[in-house]
């Protein structure tokens, strides 16, 4: 597979008032490849996200996806950009009012302007691929447990067949089973598109499985990168301690005091 980097971020940096949330961020993803960003709470990863899809403007820096910058897109060249991702987000974030094929069409259906009968069509499949059957697409979203949500969620996520697919914690919440059924629809679902993806989590596990490279945060940098393999014996005391869930080490928890 060509190695040259796809996703390029570098020396993103981003503050809010007086808190510097981006301190320099340096980031490659190949194309085709999984990239999985670990780091502790408020480190900066969803923020980081954010700057890529523009929902965040950083303050410096560049962010190139192949050798396009984007920072700057605006208007119609915004919206076509979008159209190239697909989003997991943290707690599925579907609309309750809709039915759940009506969740997955829906970017089909206002992005892209698709007729419905199509767009159901197309969303009936994506469903099929992350293992729910026709008659789960005509439920409401309240009906189904968390794990379907997360399916549901991830069927959405790849309606559009996307290039790039960010996955935002895509397993927390879920038992640790359910958690691997995800992990293994994800492995399954990037593949069969050949996409470029980003995710976020905190959960090893996931990383493990999903990761092709692992990319560590803290307090806004890139503290340590490696393939998936190498992260066992980083030798960096941030990723040993983060890994294990130790409270000793170098990473202080800002803990809020009442
Ligand atoms: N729009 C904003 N305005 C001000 N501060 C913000 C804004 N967005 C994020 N922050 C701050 O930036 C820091 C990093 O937030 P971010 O959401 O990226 O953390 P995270 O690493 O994704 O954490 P978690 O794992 O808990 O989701 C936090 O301290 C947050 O309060």
């Amino acid at each position: 597979m060509d190695e040259t980097a796809y996703i390029t971020l570098k020396d993103v940096r981003k503050a809010f008032g007086p808190k510097k949330v981006l301190n320099g961020i340096n980031l490659t993803v190949p194309k085709g490849r999984s990239l999985v960003v670990i780091g502790g709470s408020g480190t900066g990863k969803s923020v980081m996200i954010k700057t890529i899809l523009g929902i965040v403007r950083p303050d410096s820096g560049s962010i190139a996806i192949g050798g396009e910058e984007v920072t700057r897109l605006k208007g119609k060249d915004r919206d076509a950009f979008l159209q190239r991702f697909g989003m997991l987000f943290q707690g599925a974030a579907l609309f309750d009012s809709l039915p759940v094929w009506e969740n997955v069409a829906f970017g089909l259906i206002q992005g892209r302007n698709m007729p419905r009968k199509q767009a159901r069509d197309i969303a009936m499949e994506k469903l099929r691929q992350v293992g729910l059957g026709p008659e789960v697409g005509v439920l409401y979203p309240a009906e189904l447990s968390g794990g379907m949500q997360k399916r549901v969620g991830l069927a959405r996520a790849i309606a559009a067949d996307p290039e790039i697919i960010f996955f935002d914690e895509p397993t927390t919440g879920l038992d640790p089973i359910m958690a691997d059924v995800i992990n293994n629809l994800i492995v399954d679902s990037v593949k069969r598109l050949g996409a470029t993806t980003i995710s976020i989590t905190h959960d090893m596990a996931s990383a493990r499985k999903i990761a092709d490279r692992i990319a560590m945060i803290h307090k806004g940098e890139i503290i340590w990168q490696g393939p998936a393999r190498a992260v066992d014996t980083s030798g960096n005391p941030y990723v040993d301690q983060f890994i294990h869930g130790r409270a000793e080490g170098p990473i202080q928890m800002e803990i809020l005091k009442a």
